[in-house]
């Protein structure tokens, strides 16, 4: 299909260990430097394909040309950091390595380096030297109050079994939701709620019109790729929606029993999972280009 295991083996064989060494030190500044680069990840592959376009700065006369545009990408931070790794594999092999490449790399030491599965990843992407409308990202990233339909049908269009759908919602497993993006769960909905006790306590910490700054973890050991976010929503102690809706529906529950009982199981069916997100609608060969600089087009 055009990606491969060994693709910089001889144009830029130092590329894995800058880029472990850029999420490793950026990481002891920032602890939850992991969870926003596995994000920022599943928002470029999920526009277009994984072609580093969530990357690129709107430029003076066309913003509306910026995902970052876009409400859903509210909260994605750390592009500058893959600006800075790039940067640094440009001073090594110069016009060598796709920003996309470096983002999936990242993501990878991302989730390693919190402790989960070490993913290997086919490379070969190319870059997209045009940023959409951010119309676009607004259509196609999923909205905070997913349900279970919702979801299955997104990750069945990129080839994902019902198995890998659940086990890559395990990403939640890191980082925290804004409660600005739990107002309509917690307040005009009719959802399935599973555990008021907990839902009172979300109240609490999220009230209505909540500031943009206040947040919860999405689970209890949020800087850890570990199995707690199936724990947690087994115990109906889930942050979002889908969180709450997954352990109670016939298709997903299962798996979710699985994966709180078993590490394992959850890290195998991720890791094949992920490599999916990221080989989807990828630009290959001739395809796009190389950028010069992340953040720009060329
Ligand atoms: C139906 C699918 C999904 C929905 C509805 C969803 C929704 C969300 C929402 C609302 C947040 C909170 C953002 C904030 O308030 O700052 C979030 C955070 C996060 N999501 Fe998802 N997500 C989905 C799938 C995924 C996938 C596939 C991945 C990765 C492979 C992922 C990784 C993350 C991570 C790591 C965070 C924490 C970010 C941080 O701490 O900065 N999500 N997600
Ligand atoms: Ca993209
Ligand atoms: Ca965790």
């Amino acid at each position: 299909e055009g990606l491969s295991y060994n693709f910089y083996d001889q144009s830029c064989p130092q590329v894995e260990n800058i880029v472990r060494a850029g999420l490793q030190s950026a990481s002891l500044i920032d602890p939850t430097t992991p969870s926003a680069v596995l994000r920022l990840l599943f928002h470029d592959c999920q526009v277009e394909g994984c072609d580093a376009s969530i990357l690129l700065d709107p430029d003076n006369i066309r913003t509306q040309y910026s995902e970052m545009a876009s409400p859903k990408n509210f909260g994605i931070r750390k592009r500058e950091l893959i600006n800075n790794i790039k940067s640094n594999v440009e001073a090594i092999c110069p016009q060598k390595v796709s920003c996309s490449d470096i983002l999936v790399m990242a993501a990878r030491e991302a989730v390693a380096l919190s402790g989960g599965p070490r993913i290997s990843v086919p490379l070969g992407r190319r870059d997209s030297n045009k940023a959409p409308d951010f119309k676009l990202a607004d259509a196609l990233l999923p909205s905070a109050d997913f349900g279970v339909d919702s979801m299955l049908h997104l990750f069945s269009k990129k080839g994902l079994t019902v198995e890998e759908s659940v086990a890559i919602l395990g990403a939640h497993t890191l980082g925290i939701t804004h409660c600005t993006n739990l107002q309509s769960r917690l307040y005009n909905s009719n959802n399935k709620a599973t555990n008021l006790v907990h839902e009172n306590i979300l109240r609490m910490i999220c009230p209505v019109g909540s500031s943009e700054t206040t947040f919860v973890p999405n689970d209890l050991t949020s800087l850890l790729f570990d199995n707690h976010y199936f724990i947690n929503t087994l115990r109906g102690h889930g942050v979002l929606k889908i969180d709450a809706e997954m352990p109670l529906d016939p298709r997903t529950g299962p798996y979710v029993k699985t994966f709180g009982d078993d590490q394992e199981a959850f890290f195998k069916a991720f890791s094949s999972a992920f490599v999916k997100i990221s080989n989807s609608d990828v630009l290959i060969g001739n395809q796009g280009v190389i950028r010069r600089r992340c953040n720009e087009r060329n």
